[in-house]
């Protein structure tokens, strides 16, 4: 199973598609246009974190179920991004310290690999995405989704820019696969046929070497 990490507006559905195509193997991705709660924890996060973790962590866990009968399926987005993301909005005071421990506790406990399992949880490759904080913010507005628009809410600079630095030492600390990284503002893989066959070929490279 490959899975596919970075910031919002990264590239991730794009390249999961890519990458499918490329391996003829099944894609997954999160449906982000049919999260009611999405808009709703965007309005208010502090009534909506938790409960909008807990359905990503719902979501995330059928994903990977799904995937696990192919070696080589492409997941377009990891569990663990989530737990950056929760633990981000807890330290801004959108969760309690009781619900960060039971949402940790539950990751841990739905991750955890069993002895006889056929397939692993976990992945085999992680593939991340990195993008300037720049680049996130033009992507943001060029996507347009309304309720991530800074200029509806100032407030999303300030959460853009916290999650783009805790990125960095989120990959770096990141163990549960192999991983790799591609340069999303230098290989625009979307835009230029260059630059995609290029990042195939990186990814190809990565495999072989598993
Ligand atoms: N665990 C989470 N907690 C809070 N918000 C989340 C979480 N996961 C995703 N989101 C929000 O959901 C939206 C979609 O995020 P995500 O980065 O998965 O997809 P994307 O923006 O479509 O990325 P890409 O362009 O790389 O495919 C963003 O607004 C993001 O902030």
């Amino acid at each position: 199973m490959l899975v596919l990490s970075g910031t919002i507006g990264a590239g991730k559905t794009s390249l999961t598609t890519l990458l499918a195509e490329h391996l003829n193997k099944p894609a997954f991705y999160e449906s982000v246009d049919d999260n009611k709660i999405l808009p709703l924890f965007y309005q208010n996060p502090q009534k909506y974190a938790f409960l909008l973790q807990i359905y990503f962590l719902n979501k995330r866990l059928d994903n990977i179920k799904a995937a696990n009968a192919d070696d080589e399926s492409v997941l377009d987005r990891s569990i663990f991004e989530d737990s950056l993301l929760f633990h981000l909005n807890a330290d801004l005071g959108r969760a309690t310290s009781t619900e960060v421990d039971i949402y940790d506790s539950l990751l841990a406990n739905m991750m955890q690999e069993l002895p006889d399992a056929t397939h692993k949880k976990n992945p085999d490759l992680l593939i991340h995405i990195n993008i300037s904080f720049e680049t996130m913010l033009e992507r943001i507005k060029k996507r347009g989704r309304s309720y991530e628009q800074i200029d509806h809410d100032p407030s999303l600079y300030k959460y853009y820019q916290e999650l783009d630095q805790r990125y960095v030492d989120w990959y770096n600390a990141y163990d549960k696969s192999p991983k790799m990284q591609i340069d999303g503002d230098k290989l625009d893989f979307v835009e230029d046929p260059a630059a995609r066959d290029q990042v195939l070929h990186l990814i190809d490279e990565k495999i072989a070497s598993l």
